[in-house]
């Protein structure tokens, strides 16, 4: 299976960077984003990843028709917009892979978003790009490894031979459920890890704040049916442990910010969206997730962060791996 025309869903930060390192690995690259009149003019995304210079030759349009043709799609746009998004794309051929690179659950649904793409685009075959990856390294060139799962091995592989080059590595997987999950619920964990940061509780505290996530990270896991090797893999554990300890994650930043007092910055918090969700998820099918649910105290208003680490550190002793 030669994947050699690459479409890109949403201008955003990670679609610039996906679609650089599409280009890199040698594709004929199509971006997509609702306004790209400022990246014509500019030759960059300058609202995005400033400073980084699109090749002339990497097709940019307005049209979602310009994309529909293509040997693959990548989705890149909130977790919240997916449903919409791909709705517009009704006229792929069937089978056409459809690359889902949202880290989030769907409010009012509590989906996944491919589980939101199998039922928005039924013609597509589904897949998931996710791992530790800060867009603008990616476009920068800095090395970097990511996972992408599809339920055919064959398409999995196919996908990471389109995108992967000496700067880019993907790794082939199936468990769809396992990329997804990490990739969702790591960033409500991110935020817990923020404010712990932001209230100058320590690095001890980020530090058990970090493996007690990935047991959470772990437990759900397991109740949707992820492999746990999965969630040792770069979804998991990986990006879990850079979103957790840098700055540059947007969730952490906000953890950062809510920690300090201060008023986050206006950008897209993945994990602010899907933390209720993921509180709710986990209720429903019996999964103890304490820091998730005091993560969507806090975001949703419900309790403020002395609360919230009370309750954390008051609940019931226990066995570690229980
Ligand atoms: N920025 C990063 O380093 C990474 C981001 N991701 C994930 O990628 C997803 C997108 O994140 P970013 O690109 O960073 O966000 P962003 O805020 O930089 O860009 C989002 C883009 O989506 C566009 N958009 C929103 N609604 C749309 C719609 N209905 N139709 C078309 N375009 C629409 C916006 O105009 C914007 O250009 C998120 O789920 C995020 O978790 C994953 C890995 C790395
Ligand atoms: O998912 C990411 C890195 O892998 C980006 O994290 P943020 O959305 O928190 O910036």
């Amino acid at each position: 299976m030669k994947l050699e025309r690459i479409a890109v869903v949403g201008a955003g930060a990670w679609g610039t960077a996906l679609a650089l390192a599409a280009h890199r690995a040698g594709r004929e690259v199509t971006l997509y984003g609702r306004d790209v009149s400022d990246i014509h003019a500019t030759g960059e995304n300058r609202e995005h990843l400033p400073g980084i210079a699109l090749p002339p030759d990497m097709a940019v349009t307005d049209r979602l028709g310009d994309v529909i043709t293509a040997d693959a799609i990548l989705i890149v746009t909130p977790t919240q917009t997916v449903r919409s998004v791909v709705a517009g794309l009704a006229g792929i051929a069937d089978d056409t892979p459809v690359v889902l690179c949202a880290k989030g659950l769907e409010r009012g649904t509590e989906l996944r978003p491919t589980e939101v793409l199998e039922q928005a685009l039924p013609p597509a075959a589904p897949a998931v790009l996710s791992g530790p990856s800060f867009a603008v390294d990616v476009a920068r060139g800095l090395p970097t490894a990511v996972t992408i799962a599809a339920a055919e091995p064959k398409l999995a592989m196919a996908l990471c031979q389109a995108l992967g080059s000496s700067s880019f590595r993907p790794y082939a997987e199936t468990d769809m459920i396992g990329v997804e999950v990490g990739g969702a619920f790591k960033n409500v964990l991110a935020i817990a890890v923020g404010i712990v940061a932001g209230r100058a509780l320590g690095a001890s505290a980020a530090a058990a704040l970090t493996a007690r996530g990935f047991a959470e990270l772990r437990r759900i896991g397991a109740a949707l049916g992820a492999r746990p090797d999965t969630l040792m893999g770069l979804s998991g554990l990986g990006d879990l442990v850079l979103t957790c300890s840098s700055p540059q994650s947007r969730n952490f930043s906000y953890g950062l910010a809510l920690g300090r007092g201060e008023v986050p910055a206006h950008v897209l918090v993945e994990g602010a969206a899907t933390a209720a969700v993921a509180r709710a998820l986990a209720l429903r099918l019996g999964v103890d997730m304490p820091i998730t649910a005091q993560v969507a105290a806090v975001v949703e208003g419900e309790i403020d962060i002395d609360g919230a680490m009370a309750a954390l550190m008051s609940r019931p002793l226990k066995h570690e791996t229980e």
